[in-house]
């Protein structure tokens, strides 16, 4: 014990500290009865902070008395490690009986970069309460935060390494020396079924894009394979001798991770598993992984691992037995580095968290909406599927400057941006791109997000039309929309990309753009900025509405009426007949005509 400590002490306290330095508390616990005891008595006696510390293993590595400010001294190994938190964990005792851990608790826990730093109130000869303080990743930064318990029993079932575990990630920083600690390569091997009634994209096109996702998401292909059959199977997915035979494959290319095209159930991945002794996983997880990769906003994380936590609720008896053994990979992480937890209960009260911090979010998300209804700004959404060139369509529209790449995925959060006044004057907003199977849990998440395509006026649907699956993605993104709720918007179709097709063909698609207007539907190139103003003029047209003209009798005696048409700004001219007024008016479908059904001519 420090010198400087002792004075005024009774030196058989003194020694009864001392001895406790080397002692490992029983079963492992942050803190056992025995060192609380001792730890009680002496505070009641000497009515002064006392400090130990442990180290990982919770073995006490020195004493001391006085407050957490001491905890420095004389001990150089406290300091900052470079690249993750400290081995320490300190224990210290508040003599008044107050479990909060006071300014110097936290500034001393946060400079040393401690794993914890507990506290024990003790007054009335008893430990009346327990406060641990521990780093907590919040945003973009780390922060000591504590959470009080009642008893002692509390105290040892707080999740520590759960917190330490986050906490190191967050100080390496780095999401690839992060993910190389634990992840080998994975080489992946694809599995899909060819259903006899397959609608949407076809298989191998399927099994292609699942490959690119596999790459976005950091896995190595190896190997596909594909089986035809009437109907999913139960048990395995796929037939029982196919799964068997991927075993030899599997040794063969040195394959450490299965990917199912389809969504799997839990007890079909624990049963793949049970044979192959594979890691395996299906495309909702890839994609989840994906999104967790590459969501940059807290809105956009917090939506991801929502979406990830009830799926991994849903599915944590299939996870339970390779993935642990594992540890990391796809699968596991979840945004900003996070480690996704396997504990049921916990992973249920963050479900919980995470959904009224959703909820928060969504309210002043709806009130931005309203917002800007009222100040009659109008917007329009792009949508449509992954890689179609929405972000890089955006950029032309709004001259600024979204992220664009040949992947899936790039876009997650929503932007938005004023249209210059010369070209009109509306929002356009960029959103997430679609994609076949998108899991619904992610669909539920991202309403705040698609929020905008909600509330937009018109959606600009845009088509990689240089892709021979270009229709299949179209029904797609329609039946999301439909998913969503919004399938009844007007659309504008933009066929993009125009400049990959032969000159020929793209000569005869320009001359359609001749009726785009009344179509509502024209070709492009986002990139070479081939017909970008006639899609300017489309759009505007499009928001201002398509106006047409009525003429209606109104009798001379109905004065209302005619303020009414007046005060809208409608009215194009008025003749007098003998019935009445003979008022032609302009409008658009927004104007509540009904309301004049009975005069018109
Ligand atoms: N040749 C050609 N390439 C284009 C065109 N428009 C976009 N691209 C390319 O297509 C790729 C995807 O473009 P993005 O704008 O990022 O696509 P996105 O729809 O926003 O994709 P996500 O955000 O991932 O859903 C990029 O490599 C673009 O350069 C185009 O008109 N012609
Ligand atoms: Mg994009």
């Amino acid at each position: 014990m420090a010198d400087n400590s002792k004075s005024g002490i009774r030196q058989t306290y003194i020694n009864e500290l001392d001895d406790l330095v080397g002692y490992e508390m029983e079963n492992q616990l942050l803190l056992d009865e025995h060192v609380l005891e001792i730890l009680k008595r002496l505070t009641l006696a000497i009515q002064r902070e006392i400090l130990i510390a442990t180290n990982d293993k919770n073995r006490v590595q020195w004493v001391t008395i006085g407050d957490a400010s001491t905890v420095a001294i004389g001990d150089k190994d406290m300091l900052y490690h470079e690249k993750c938190l400290n081995k320490y964990r300190v224990i210290h005792t508040h003599p008044g009986g107050n479990p909060n851990l006071s300014e110097e608790d936290f500034s001393a826990a946060k400079n040393q970069g401690l794993q914890c730093m507990v506290t024990v109130g003790v007054a009335e000869g008893m430990a009346t309460s327990f406060g641990i303080g521990v780093p907590v990743i919040e945003e973009e930064t780390m922060v000591y935060g504590q959470a009080l318990f009642k008893n002692l029993k509390e105290l040892n079932a707080f999740p520590l390494e759960y917190y330490i575990l986050q906490a190191n990630r967050f100080i390496k920083n780095d999401p690839n020396t992060i993910f190389d600690v634990e992840d080998t390569e994975e080489r992946a091997l694809l599995l899909g079924i060819e259903l006899q009634v397959n609608q949407g994209v076809d298989l191998a096109d399927s099994m292609e894009e699942l490959a690119q996702l596999v790459k976005t998401a950091g896995g190595k292909v190896m190997e596909r394979v594909t089986q035809a059959r009437g109907q999913i199977d139960s048990t395995f997915y796929v037939g029982k001798g196919k799964i068997q035979e991927l075993t030899k494959l599997i040794q063969n290319k040195d394959v450490n991770l299965i990917v199912a095209n389809d969504e799997l159930n839990s007890k079909q991945i624990a049963n793949i598993e049970a044979v192959t002794g594979t890691k395996t996983v299906d495309r909702t997880t890839i994609i989840l992984d994906i999104f967790a990769r590459q969501s940059k906003t807290r809105e956009g994380k917090l939506q991801v691992e929502l979406a990830q936590q009830k799926y991994r609720m849903s599915h944590l008896k299939g996870l339970g037995i390779v993935m642990s053994r594992t540890g990391g990979g796809i699968g596991t992480r979840g945004p900003g580095e996070k480690k996704l937890e396997t504990d049921r209960r916990l992973i249920r009260k963050q479900i919980e968290d995470l959904e009224a911090r959703n909820e928060r979010i969504n309210k002043s998300n709806t009130l931005n909406a309203l917002q800007r209804q009222k100040n009659n700004i109008q917007t329009v959404s792009l949508i449509g599927y992954t890689n179609s060139g929405k972000s890089t369509l955006f950029n032309v529209l709004t001259q600024s400057e979204a992220v664009t790449k040949d992947g899936l995925f790039v876009t997650l959060d929503s932007t938005l941006r004023k249209i210059g006044p010369e070209q009109g004057d509306y929002l356009v907003s960029d959103t997430v791109g679609f994609i076949e199977k998108l899991p619904h849990d992610l669909i539920k998440a991202f309403k705040t997000t698609l929020k905008e395509v909600e509330t937009a006026d018109v959606l600009l649907h845009v088509v990689d039309v240089s892709n021979h699956n270009y229709e299949a993605q179209i029904d797609v993104v329609n039946q999301v929309l439909a998913d969503i709720g919004v399938g009844h918007k007007i659309v504008i179709m933009v066929y993009n990309k125009i400049d990959k097709l032969p000159e020929n063909q793209r000569e005869e698609l320009i001359a359609k753009n001749q009726s785009a207007v009344e179509e509502h539907s024209l070709y492009i190139s986002a990139k070479e900025g081939l017909q970008i103003d006639l899609l300017l003029e489309v759009i505007q047209k499009v928001l201002r509405g398509e106006k047409r003209q009525i003429k209606l009798l109104i009798p001379y005696d109905d004065n209302k009426a005619l303020a009414a048409l007046h005060e809208k700004k409608v009215v194009l001219g008025i003749e007098y007949e003998g019935d009445g007024n003979l008022v032609t008016i302009e409008i658009t479908d927004e104007f509540p005509i009904h309301l004049f059904e009975k005069y018109v001519v």
